[in-house]
Formats: C-alpha cells, sequence, structure tokens
C-alpha cells in the first residue's frame, strides 16, 4: 500500500492530504454507443485504465464479433477525444457478451478465446435498463454455465428477482436467497460477481462463499441510502437499479468496502441517460459518475477513516480476480475540494447530469 501520508498535522493544517495509488481500473461502466461515447469516453479513460463495458446496448452485445465491434467503437471515440495522449495509450476497454436465451455454448467458447470478451452479463429479463432480451429461463442455460465455468469465463449478475409481487427494496435479497444460492449449488467453480451490491444479504452472501465469488460496490451505495433519494422531494440522479437502501445496508457495504477483503472491488455501475430521460415522469434508472466516481469513492472511504484501504479496492483486487496485473500507471488523490459540474453536453443537443452536480466534493484528482 503507498500511501503518502501528509496527515494534517495538528499545527499545519496547510498541507492537504494525499494519496497515491496504482491507477484504478472500473470493473463495471456503461458508455453506450455513438454519440455518447464522445462524452462517456474521455470521462472514463482519464480515472481509469481498464473498463469492463457493459454490453446492454440497443440491441445488445451477443457474440464475439459484436464485442470486437464495438471495442473498435470505442477506441475510434478515445482517438478522436480531446484529452492527455496518455490516457489515449493507457485506456484498455475490456468487453462483456449479453446472455441471452439463445446463446450458445458455442458463443462461450468463441468468447473464451477471444482475449477480449472478459466476461459474461447475466440481466433477468426485465430487472434494468435494456433487460428485455435478459434470461427468462435460467435453468435452460446451464449448458451455457457449465461452458464458463470450464473456461473460467467470469459470470457478472444483475442480482434481482423481476416478479411483480416483490417489493422493490427486498428484489436483492429475493436473488441471493433463492436464483444466486442454487447456481453457486450447481457451479460449484464458476467464477461470479455479484455486481453492484446493495444489501447486507448480498455482501454476506459474498463472504460465505469461496474466492471465485466477488463482488463489486458503486460510489453511490457507499455514500447514501433511500433517504438521500427520497427525503424532502424525489431526486431522479440518485435513482438506480438495484435502488438505493436503508442506511444499515450502505453501513456494511462501507465496512466491507474498506475492509481490505479483495472479494469486493470497484465498479462505478456508471450509466448514463440524458438529463430530461431522468427529470422526467418515468425517470431511468442509472448514475452517471464516470468523471468524479474516484473522488466519490476517496470521500467514502475517508469518511470511516479508511483512506489507506482505497488502493486495495480501487487498483488491486479487481485486476486479482479477473487474473491480471495491477497497472503501473499511478494516480493521485487529494483532499482538495472540486465543485461537480451541473451537466455535460451529451449526444446531439442533449445534456447530462452527474451525481452530485453543482455540488463540491471534499477530494479531487491531482493533475501535475
Ligand atoms: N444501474 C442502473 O440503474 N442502470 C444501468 C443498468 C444496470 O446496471 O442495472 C443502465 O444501463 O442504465
Ligand atoms: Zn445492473
Ligand atoms: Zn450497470
Amino acid at each position: 500500500m503507498t500511501l503518502n501520508t501528509a496527515l494534517n498535522s495538528e499545527t499545519d493544517h496547510s498541507t492537504p492530504r494525499q494519496i497515491t495509488l496504482a491507477r484504478p481500473d472500473d470493473w463495471h461502466i456503461h458508455l453506450r454507443d455513438a454519440e455518447s461515447l464522445k462524452t462517456t469516453v474521455p470521462h472514463a479513460a482519464q480515472s481509469f485504465n481498464r473498463a469492463i463495458c457493459m454490453p446492454n446496448l440497443v440491441p445488445p452485445v451477443k457474440n464475439t464479433s459484436d464485442a470486437l465491434a464495438y471495442r473498435e467503437r470505442i477506441l475510434q471515440a478515445l482517438q478522436q477525444a480531446d484529452i492527455e495522449e496518455r490516457y489515449k495509450q493507457s485506456f484498455d476497454p475490456r468487453m462483456t457478451l449479453y446472455l441471452t436465451d439463445t446463446t450458445t455454448v458455442a458463443d462461450i467458447q468463441e468468447a473464451a478465446e477471444s482475449g477480449i470478451v472478459q466476461a459474461v452479463k447475466l440481466y433477468p429479463a426485465g430487472a434494468t435498463t435494456n433487460s428485455v432480451d435478459g434470461v427468462t429461463n435460467l435453468s435452460a442455460r446451464n449448458d451455457v454455465f457449465e461452458a464458463m465455468q470450464k473456461h473460467g469465463l467470469p459470470l457478472l449478475i444483475h442480482g434481482e428477482v423481476t416478479d411483480s409481487h416483490v417489493d422493490i427494496f427486498d428484489r436483492e435479497k429475493q436473488f441471493v436467497d433463492t436464483t444466486l444460492n442454487s447456481l453457486v449449488t450447481q457451479f460449484p467453480e464458476l467464477k461470479i460477481v455479484v455486481e453492484h451490491i446493495t444489501t447486507g444479504d448480498a455482501a454476506d452472501f459474498v463472504l460465505s462463499q469461496g474466492e471465485h465469488v466477488a463482488a463489486t460496490i458503486t460510489p453511490q451505495h457507499l455514500l447514501f441510502n433511500r433517504n438521500h433519494l427520497l427525503v424532502g422531494g424525489v431526486k431522479p440522479h440518485f435513482y438506480c437499479l438495484p435502488i438505493l437502501k436503508r442506511q444499515q445496508h450502505q453501513q456494511v457495504l462501507l465496512d466491507v468496502a474498506t475492509s481490505g477483503n479483495p472479494k469486493f472491488f470497484l465498479g462505478t455501475d456508471s450509466a448514463p441517460h440524458a438529463t430530461h430521460t431522468k427529470e422526467n415522469a418515468c425517470g431511468c434508472a442509472g448514475c452517471y459518475s464516470a468523471s468524479i466516481a474516484l473522488p466519490l469513492y476517496a470521500t467514502a472511504f475517508d469518511s470511516v477513516g479508511k483512506i489507506d484501504r482505497l488502493e486495495g479496492f480501487a487498483s488491486q483486487f479487481g485486476a486479482q480476480f479477473y487474473g491480471l496485473p495491477v497497472n503501473e500507471e499511478r494516480i493521485t488523490l487529494v483532499n482538495e475540494p472540486m465543485q461537480v459540474p451541473d451537466s455535460y453536453a451529451y449526444m446531439d443537443q442533449k445534456t447530462l447530469t452527474p451525481l452530485m452536480a453543482g455540488e463540491t466534493l471534499p477530494w479531487s484528482i491531482k493533475h501535475d
């Protein structure tokens, strides 16, 4: 752990604390496609080296050739971006396939051999944004899970049940208790990442499993709870799925994220939706955080006095899980305020409102 402490001493409050860490990776991000990439790719590339790019495009990224083509579009946007050359060199988008009712064992084999498909994503049909093509019958995909287990290709899971009678705040727990439990029993060696966990129940489940079961945690689920979403008026920019839960769950997530346990690592779930589609009578689910994610995570870790645990969570544990080296480049975060922009230009004439728009964050990225 490299921690350039520079702690504010009793006598010298002029030196801000700072922390230098191996450059982080984002193990769960939505970059979207086409025009959106002009905004999302430079933001991601300025903070992260590797990024696991979610496949919930319209239509979804279903096979290796879709993934290769999508990666090319991302790289093209990267080359055209107005950012420093070093970020263009270091950004490494990694692809995922969207598991559907028609995914085959041959698709898995091709993906595993491709070198660019890093994982397969399971969306229960109807669970979240762009999940209509998700899986409707999980047990019908057993041969695919078998093949993934054999090839060591991780399954990334949006872990919520979709039954209309299940309360939205209970959907993750229900998924953990039923679907996830039976999946790990049937496929004991399958590498699984329970994505964007939001409950103590999901954290406990991950803790109870072997090394091959891990979880990503978003900045919003560390910093906020459902009061932030609902008290004093509904705040659409805090709305994502799985939905923010009670404060007790937020506390458990903070505990596990800052515990130094390598099963828990960074995945922003940065999920852009144009401002007008969130500030809407039927607002879209997803928080946009790519541009401010590192200051947000630093704020969360520092809030519990654990800034020294950030490097493991942000830069080491995810790489270890995916069997990749830790990045050699470094980044410095400093305890100096930054102002979050009100919005970014997005697509044709549209805007994108980030999480914490217009607010001041206590941590920022140090630019040298
Ligand atoms: N998290 C979200 O609320 N939305 C994501 C989808 C997802 O990750 O579930 C999106 O694509 O917008
Ligand atoms: Zn999801
Ligand atoms: Zn997501």
